[in-house]
């Protein structure tokens, strides 16, 4: 399959005060077109620092990133906000919907500015939110907000989508429901999807993990068996 995504020996560096922090010390790995990947690791691994490098959100201090064939890696600023706008899909832990507006404007207002968007409708009806979409964050609960992020990530119609531990303010069962939405998504759309998370137990649901140690790639791993999330209990 075609790569989508390298990593170059990335590192990234925070100064705070005399000392530097580095929070990546030449990372190296590839993504291919279609993947869904989980991104592992312990808090203050460097999980977040990648995604965040790989979504347009911050920018290396060494090394190369390549997404779809561009080196997001020498952009400039407004190059930058430019692919961050059109290419990418965000999903966090908080939805961060705007309160005033119902879902459907939620996702319209995100996907708008996009050239190839998609219809904010289908793409509700998509995530199984048909008869809630005059609904305001307000009145829908965690796991409909969430479903609602994902829609105005996906309206976009996105390069990739990045997912920064989707579940994690989530119940149990919820969560699961989301993670599967997210695999149906990617079964159905062969969109990549790339998942940060700290909980190891659902890595099976991956074609790929990589394991992030201390500003390091510990591993990474093929997933010859990919499961459903239905089959996987934690
Ligand atoms: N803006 C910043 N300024 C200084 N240090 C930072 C900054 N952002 C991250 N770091 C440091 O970089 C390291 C990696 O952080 P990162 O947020 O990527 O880890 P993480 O694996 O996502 O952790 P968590 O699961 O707790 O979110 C940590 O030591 C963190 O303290």
């Amino acid at each position: 399959m075609k790569t989508l995504i390298e990593f170059k020996k990335v590192t990234k560096e925070y100064q705070i005060g005399e000392v530097p922090i580095k929070a990546l010390n030449g990372v190296d790995f590839s993504i291919s077109e279609g993947e869904f990947v989980v991104v592992l690791g312990a808090s203050g691994a460097g999980k977040s620092t990648i995604l965040n490098i790989l979504g347009g959100m911050d920018t290396a201090t060494s090394g190369q990133v390549f997404v779809g064939g561009q080196e997001i890696s020498q952009l400039s600023e407004k190059k930058l906000t430019e692919y961050r706008g059109e290419k990418v899909g965000f999903v966090f832990q908080f939805y961060n919907l705007i309160p005033n507006l119902n879902a459907l404007e939620n996702v319209e207002f995100a996907a708008e500015v996009c050239k190839d968007h998609l219809d904010a409708q289908d793409i509700l009806h998509k995530v199984g939110l048909s008869d809630r979409i005059r609904n305001f964050p307000s009145q829908l609960s965690g796991g409909e907000q969430q479903r609602v992020a994902i829609a105005r990530a996906i309206a976009k119609n996105p390069l990739l989508l990045l997912c920064d531990e989707p579940t994690g303010a989530l119940d149990y069962v919820t969560g699961k429901s989301v993670l599967k939405l997210l695999q149906d998504l990617n079964t159905e759309t062969k969109k990549c999807i790339v998942l940060v998370t700290h909980n190891s137990a659902i890595a099976p649901m991956a074609d790929k993990i990589i394991k992030v140690k201390s500003g390091k790639i510990e591993s990474v791993m093929i997933n010859p068996k990919k499961q459903s999330v239905e089959g996987i209990e934690w």
